[in-house]
């Protein structure tokens, strides 16, 4: 296990945040939530960068206060608020990079630039969204890691750069010993790169599931009324009034395709599951 949170508290204000969470090496752990759902807070406290209220996590094996500077090196970051200082070039990066990391391979993080077309003299400042997006999570991998924490790494950019980041990503993941925590708000990106994830809502955990089985297993059922009112509900998780009659969750399609040949059965996937998940109610 590389990182573990087991009821994980930290309260603001208006927020608490109650967190269990788990990854594993050789994995990519998504977290989606809403704006301001708690992903940075959570983010933040498995990096150590804020006190929490209660609860344990144990990251690469310790404490995040214990971590040594020789333990940090082996996470690589990227947050939704950082980012390099607008008024360097990538070959200052690299300058910054290596100082601050023994192993960081300073040939190899100018070539990966270039193939990603990072001008090297060019500030920061006169790069894209993508391009600033690409060099962090560039500079994230560029030392020999165990573990990525990447905050929205994706967040305002193109189909094009996004699937370019995601590439890299799973370029990343080769070497199995690794895991990745990532969130994004844009759901596809997780389900086309995450083994499993966690869905955030108000600071809580309300669902883990592996995203084979969500793809596989999970439905949304449409039924009008009269359907509604003689189904068997056993396996339906949440349900939404609509015009039409009732949207259902279901963890389980196969069997109202089974029992049910009338009705229309979508096949599930991330969106459905957030929205169902915040706007239904349980059942
Ligand atoms: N230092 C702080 N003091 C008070 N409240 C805070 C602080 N940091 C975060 N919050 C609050 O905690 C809640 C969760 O914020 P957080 O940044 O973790 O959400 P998020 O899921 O990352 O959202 P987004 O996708 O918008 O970045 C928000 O209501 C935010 O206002």
């Amino acid at each position: 296990m590389i990182v573990q949170m087991k009821d994980v508290k930290k309260h603001y204000k208006q927020f608490e945040l109650d967190c269990t969470m788990e990854i594993q090496s050789g994995r990519i752990t998504g977290l989606v939530g809403q704006n301001g759902a708690g992903k940075t807070t959570a983010f933040k406290a498995v990096l150590g960068l804020i006190s929490t209220d209660g609860g344990e996590i144990t990251v690469l094996g310790k404490n995040p206060s214990k971590l040594l500077p020789s333990d940090k090196t082996r996470i690589g970051v990227v947050l939704s608020d950082g980012g390099f200082n607008e008024y360097l070039t990538v070959k200052n990066v690299a300058s910054v990079m290596s100082a601050f990391y023994p192993d960081f391979d300073k040939m190899n993080f100018l070539q990966r630039c270039d193939r990603s077309g990072l001008q090297q003299d060019k500030k920061i400042k006169d790069y894209s969204s993508g391009m600033k997006a690409k060099l962090k999570v560039l500079a994230a991998m560029s030392h020999d890691t165990d573990l990525l924490v990447l905050d929205e790494p994706t967040a305002g950019l193109d189909v094009v750069a996004r699937d370019e980041i995601l590439d890299m990503l799973r370029d990343y993941m080769m070497d199995g010993e690794r895991g990745i925590l990532i969130s994004s708000h844009i759901a596809t990106d997780l389900e086309g790169i995450c083994d499993d994830f966690y869905m955030i809502h108000e600071g809580k955990i309300v669902l883990h599931e592996e995203t084979d089985v969500l793809l596989s297993e999970y439905g949304v059922l449409k039924v009008d009324e009269e359907t509604y009112a003689k189904l068997d509900r056993q396996y339906i998780s949440q349900v939404k009034k609509e015009t039409f009659g009732y949207r259902c969750l279901t963890k389980n399609k196969q069997f109202y395709l089974e029992n049910y040949p009338g009705i229309v059965v979508e096949n599930g996937n991330l969106d459905e599951v957030i929205l169902m998940t915040i706007k239904g109610e349980r059942i």
